[in-house]
């Protein structure tokens, strides 16, 4: 377990209500730099209103977001994600028309703007493309490619930003084994960089590999935390996933 000071991004207490349903309840998570800290529950947990809630996309009803020991909840997104925070989404979010390539350099070319001088937009670009495996496909269309590996041009792009923390929401959802274990590898890689990542999944094989601590939710609550193992072993989470197709 990392020290607190570790913590690159961290909720206190956050809950957000629709009308009278509570969708997250005062849940307090951390994500260590340099590690993959796990997310999962049943579906309609909370998991993803809770990353919305992070990157600033929903106000929580109570409670903060410290993002690099700063109070960010009441910065706009592209604050936040200038302070570097940044995520995928569950619907893949890339334009489908444009290569693997050209979504990476639209996304370095908004960066670039906002930015310092010195960050070489199509330097970076073959640098991650290298990094994620995806040089053999740069060059086709996202249209064109498999699912699951545009589910790695989703993370790719969401590199181009130079993140501290990266929010990934299902990464794993429709690929398959193979493409999955070399996903497993690539957290393995940008976390050796020192990135802190958040992974929201439904294959728990994959959240108990790679992660070093594990949150679950319930009903929107924190139900339990720790390591994969304790995870494994908590009734109460047991219990939780009984009646579900997932097992922990
Ligand atoms: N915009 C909204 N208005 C009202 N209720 C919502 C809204 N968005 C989500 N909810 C409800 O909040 C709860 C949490 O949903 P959320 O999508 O965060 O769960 P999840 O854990 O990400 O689920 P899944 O694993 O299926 O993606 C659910 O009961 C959902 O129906």
């Amino acid at each position: 377990m990392a020290d607190e000071q570790d913590l690159l991004l961290e909720t206190r207490g956050v809950t957000v209500r629709f009308g009278g349903h509570v969708a997250v309840d005062d849940v307090s998570i951390g994500v260590a730099a340099g590690a993959v800290t796990g997310l999962i529950g049943p579906n309609g947990a909370g998991k993803t209103t809770l990353f919305d809630t992070i990157t600033g996309l929903r106000r929580p009803t109570a409670g903060q977001v410290h993002l690099a020991g700063r109070d960010v909840t009441r910065l706009a997104p592209y604050k936040r994600a200038g302070r570097g925070l940044a995520r995928t989404f569950q619907r893949l979010e890339l334009f489908l028309s444009l290569s693997v390539r050209d979504n990476l350099r639209v996304a370095g070319d908004i960066h670039r703007a906002g930015r310092r001088r010195g960050f070489d937009v199509g330097e970076r670009t073959d640098e991650l493309l290298e990094l994620t495996g995806l040089t053999d496909v740069a060059d086709r269309d996202v249209s064109d490619i498999p699912t699951g590996r545009a589910r790695v041009v989703e993370v790719a792009r969401a590199l181009m930003t130079e993140p501290r923390v990266l929010l990934l929401d299902e990464p794993a959802s429709g690929q398959t084994e193979q493409e999955t274990e070399e996903f497993a590898a690539l957290l393995g890689r940008l976390t050796a960089n020192g990135l802190g990542i958040c992974l929201v999944e439904h294959d728990i094989p994959l959240v108990m590999k790679v992660c070093s601590r594990v949150h679950v939710l319930d009903y929107g609550a924190v139900l339990a935390s720790g390591t994969p193992r304790e995870i494994r072993e908590n009734p109460a989470v047991i219990a939780a996933y009984i009646g579900t197709e997932e097992t922990v």
